[in-house]
């Protein structure tokens, strides 16, 4: 059986918690990912734990936002970890995210376009105006014009981004919510049925899965429906 395009957040106070996910999932994902809370507390040593104890591949998410030369440095540093993915912020630029993908040239570099806890409201408030999928593509396509090999997008524009792209571009999409679970801090969401239909490549799927009373049979239920939607 091969795992669903699932990458789980491991969004664990610590490395204990994380581990007991990781082993849980990975029967049934293809993708762990390692964000801010784990990475800040203990470093790059958290990459080999999360891999050696699971095998699958390690999407790093530091979502790096800052002038080309730091971001040229912060990339290199972690290049040697040899994650399979690393985020940036589509909003540092063309040179910022230029600087990522050449110094990290192992690395898929992922460019954030939207976060998807924004609404189009809140986008507003940030000088953001219009429809959130056209600030969305905007940012896709300079991402893309500067070397990014990935997008991240809420699933909710993720079809008008594939359009914009085209086939060659991997779509990752957060936001993800199984019908009638709880929305939390997201706000442009969709289930992950639909996120697949409309073009999604990878899910990031979080505390749906982490915040089950079984995380293990949470992941196989949704990879399960992933499966039928993928064969259909
Ligand atoms: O880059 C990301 O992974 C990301 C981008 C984005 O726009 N929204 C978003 O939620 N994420 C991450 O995706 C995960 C979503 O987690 P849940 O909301 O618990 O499913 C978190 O680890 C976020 O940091």
């Amino acid at each position: 059986m091969t795992s669903a395009p699932i990458a789980v957040a491991l969004d664990a106070p610590d490395l204990e918690t994380a581990a007991r996910w990781a082993a849980a999932v990975t029967p049934h994902v293809s993708t762990v990912k390692v964000g801010l809370e784990l990475y800040l507390r203990y470093g790059p040593d958290v990459i080999a734990s999360v891999r050696g104890a699971t095998g699958v591949q390690v999407f790093l998410d530091l979502k790096l936002h800052d002038i080309p030369n730091t971001v040229a440095g912060a990339a290199r540093a972690v290049a040697r970890l040899r994650p399979a993915i690393l985020t940036v912020h589509a909003a540092g630029g063309h040179t910022m995210i230029k600087a990522a993908v050449e110094n990290a040239p192992h690395t898929r570099i992922a460019a954030v376009t939207a976060l998807t806890s924004l609404s189009e409201a809140d986008l507003e408030r940030i000088g953001v105006r219009g429809p959130a999928s056209d600030a969305v593509r905007r940012l896709a396509v300079e991402a893309v014009g500067a070397g990014a090999q990935a997008l991240v997008c809420s699933p909710r524009e993720v079809a008008a981004v594939r359009a914009e792209v085209g086939p060659g571009i991997m779509l990752i999409t957060p936001g993800v919510r199984p019908a009638g679970s709880d929305t939390q801090d997201q706000a442009r969401v969709a289930t992950p049925e639909q996120a697949v239909a409309d073009g999604a490549d990878l899910l990031v799927i979080g505390r749906p899965i982490t915040g089950a009373a079984d995380p293990g049979a949470a992941a196989a239920r949704i990879a399960g429906a992933l499966r039928r939607v993928l064969s259909a």
